[in-house]
């Protein structure tokens, strides 16, 4: 069973909950008096755009020395993991959001300044994340909209290998899928929270488009389609109409997919369109997924609890005693103190028959006071609670 409630994704929502107001600045507000009214010759335009991009070069040159004092500021530290601040890089982002007038989308002023940062970042050295590979994931798409491509990816063959890996140091943070907005929980990921001492210290939204792809391109040469589990039922409907008599066969990956696509004419997969770029394979169809809002929702693994950033969520696992009542009594303390709950799903505790723990996630952080009351409160009623994370809430 879950439930799940978004809070903060939307632009007009945020700026709402940041007291803002959710219409965009007024038109007299934007640079656009810098651009003349008249068409200027090409090579006067040029000119221009020289000069801003010396501009831009020189600010970012700049930026990147303030990055490197910011570094000194926090003392000398042992690895590049020991500098990041992910609640400092969500604040930056929604500055920036905050900020755009247009007429570039929040989409791409996120993508630019989150590669800005990574690139300040990774002066010290790069971040290493661990991902469930192999190359062209959609795990690898996640990491790089929130690390930026700065960081090293690590391609690892599970996602227990993601979580055993950032455990014994090799990497400094993973990258696992949890959730999908049409298919539910990836239980296999939270079932791994009931063992590990890991921290969930961020969560990435992808918005997730689905190719077929093969070696000739061609539809009527497919007798075989291989692809994750999750993946193909994204695509169900589409694979019911175009190909109905088509062996349907559930892979590790859908990069694993196009690896096996590659060997012969008759076989396709279903996966990303990088994953297509990566494996040298063309695009039969897409984007094929039935319905067109399809997100997946990817957890950000560390070894460590970060700072409030203003708009976080905590993510708890609370186990529960057998009596009447137990889970009223369980969420009630979040009610009393006026902490909405975004997400609540059961899942066997492995701590004896029929026994169960709730993953709940809650907004805020565990540093803010109503938070902090409700789990003092919980801790009377519940047998055993686990914070996982409290972490800043994905940005589009
Ligand atoms: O503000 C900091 O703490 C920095 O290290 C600077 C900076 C940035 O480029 O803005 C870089 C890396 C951190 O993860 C957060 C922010």
């Amino acid at each position: 069973m879950a439930t799940r409630k978004p809070v903060g994704g939307k632009p007009a929502a945020r700026k709402a909950a940041a007291g803002k107001p959710a219409a965009r600045k007024p038109a007299a507000r934007k640079p656009a008096a810098a651009v003349p009214a008249a068409p200027l010759v090409l090579s006067e335009v040029r000119e221009r755009i020289d000069g801003i991009d010396r501009q831009i070069q020189g600010l970012i040159a700049e930026r990147a020395r303030w990055a490197q004092q910011v570094g000194k500021a926090k003392g000398p530290l042992k690895a590049a993991v020991d500098y990041y601040r992910p609640e400092r890089e969500s604040q930056v982002l929604r500055q920036v959001l905050d900020r755009n007038d247009g007429p570039l989308s929040d989409e791409v002023l996120l993508r630019l300044f989150r590669e800005i940062m990574s690139a300040c970042l990774a002066q010290q050295e790069p971040l290493k994340v661990g991902f469930l590979g192999p190359e062209g994931t959609f795990s690898q798409q996640a990491l790089h909209k929130h690390f930026g491509h700065s960081a090293k990816g690590l391609p690892l063959a599970s996602i227990e290998e993601v979580f055993q890996e950032v455990e014994a140091g090799h990497a400094d943070f993973g990258v696992v899928p949890v959730e999908n907005s049409g298919q539910g929980t990836i239980q296999s990921t939270l079932d791994m929270f009931l063992t590990s001492p890991l921290k969930i210290c961020g969560e990435v939204e992808l918005a997730v488009h689905q190719h077929l792809l093969s070696r000739t391109g061609r539809l009527e040469d497919i007798e075989r389609v291989y692809s994750h589990p999750m993946s193909l039922a994204q695509c169900k409907a589409w694979l019911r109409q175009h190909l109905p008599k088509a062996e349907k066969i559930p892979v590790a990956s859908n990069a694993e997919a196009a690896r096996r696509a590659r060997t012969a004419d008759d076989a396709a997969a279903i996966a990303g369109e990088s994953a297509g770029h990566v494996y040298g394979l063309k695009v039969v169809a897409g984007p094929i997924e039935d319905r067109p809002d399809n997100t997946t929702r990817f957890l950000v693994l560390g070894r460590e609890l970060f700072s409030p950033s203003g708009h976080d969520r905590t993510s708890l696992l609370v186990y529960v005693r057998d009596q009447p009542g137990a889970l009223y009594n369980v969420l009630s303390p979040f009610a009393r103190h006026g902490v909405s709950m975004n997400r609540i799903e059961s899942r066997p505790s492995h701590t004896g028959r029929w026994q169960y723990a709730f993953f709940i996630d809650v907004s805020g952080h565990v540093q803010d006071a109503p938070v902090a009351r409700a789990l003092s409160e919980l801790g009377d009623y519940a047998a055993d609670v686990k914070v996982l994370g409290s972490y800043p809430v994905a940005l589009l």
